[in-house]
């Protein structure tokens, strides 16, 4: 939050409420992105701002209650970022918001296991923080993220940043490149339901999709038998 307030970046956050009802977190996700106000034939409001609305989620399913607030000072292309704990859902909010809106999803650990797959010298020195679990350096995540993003396809369509920044000093770099998004969307999901989340997650090794033992189960028990756990994922990575 605080980078948001920092950098001034217009922010929508996701904030916990257990003491109401309605929507429930599934459902979340679509009013969410159904609600982001930056659609072309959005008309402005005073002030810049569009939209700032809130929601509740259902304590027994524990869902997040969120605040949205929207800016509107240009149109298109749109430009974002988002950021969010490890399970705080970022992956499919990624997924909605790149498909609804078009945007080029730029992931910084996509972009460096790309490096590492291509053999280059960057991508070998990055390797070996990513193997201890340590943030790679700035002088090679800055440029890589900055050259993804004047490609012409980042550049027309407008992008989703994910996964940066990851300090103020990142930000800042960024900033200093002339890269300020439109929105920075913050996903605030309370400890103990991370930990509840990451522990109860599997993944389903020959389709590649991801179950949760009790919020998404699996649907046979073929597929249940052939389970497995991310080895990082644990109480740890959660907190
Ligand atoms: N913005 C960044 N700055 C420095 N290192 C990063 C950054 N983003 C990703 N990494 C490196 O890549 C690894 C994998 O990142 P990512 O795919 O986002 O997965 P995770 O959510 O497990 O961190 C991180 O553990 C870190 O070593």
């Amino acid at each position: 939050m605080a980078l948001c307030c920092s950098l001034s970046f217009p922010t929508v956050s996701t904030k916990p409420n257990k003491s109401s009802s309605s929507p429930i977190c599934s459902s979340l996700q679509l009013t969410f992105t159904a609600h982001l106000p930056f659609s072309k034939s959005s008309s402005f409001y005073p002030n810049n701002t569009l939209l700032q609305t809130q929601c509740r989620g259902n304590p027994s399913t524990n869902g997040p209650s969120f605040l949205v607030v929207g800016s509107a000072k240009k149109q298109e292309p749109l430009r974002v970022m988002i950021s969010g704990a490890p399970a705080s859902g970022k992956g499919t909010q990624c997924e909605l918001i790149t498909k609804k809106y078009d945007l080029v999803h730029v992931a910084a650990g996509d972009l460096l296991r790309a490096e590492i797959a291509a053999g280059t010298e960057n991508g070998r020195r990055a390797k070996e923080y990513m193997d201890k679990g340590q943030l790679v350096p700035n002088e090679i995540v800055v440029t890589m993220v900055k050259e993804r993003l004047v490609r012409p396809d980042s550049q027309e369509k407008g992008w989703l940043l994910d996964g940066y920044p990851r300090s103020s000093s990142q930000a800042l770099a960024l900033k200093e490149f002339g890269f300020q998004p439109d929105l920075f969307i913050l996903l605030e999901v309370p400890e103990e339901i991370l930990v509840e989340r990451v522990v109860g997650r599997r993944l389903d090794p020959v389709t590649g999709r991801i179950y949760h033992l009790k919020y998404s189960p699996p649907e046979t028990d073929e597929i249940a038998a052939r389970l497995t756990q991310r080895f990082d994922d644990t109480e740890e990575k959660a907190s």
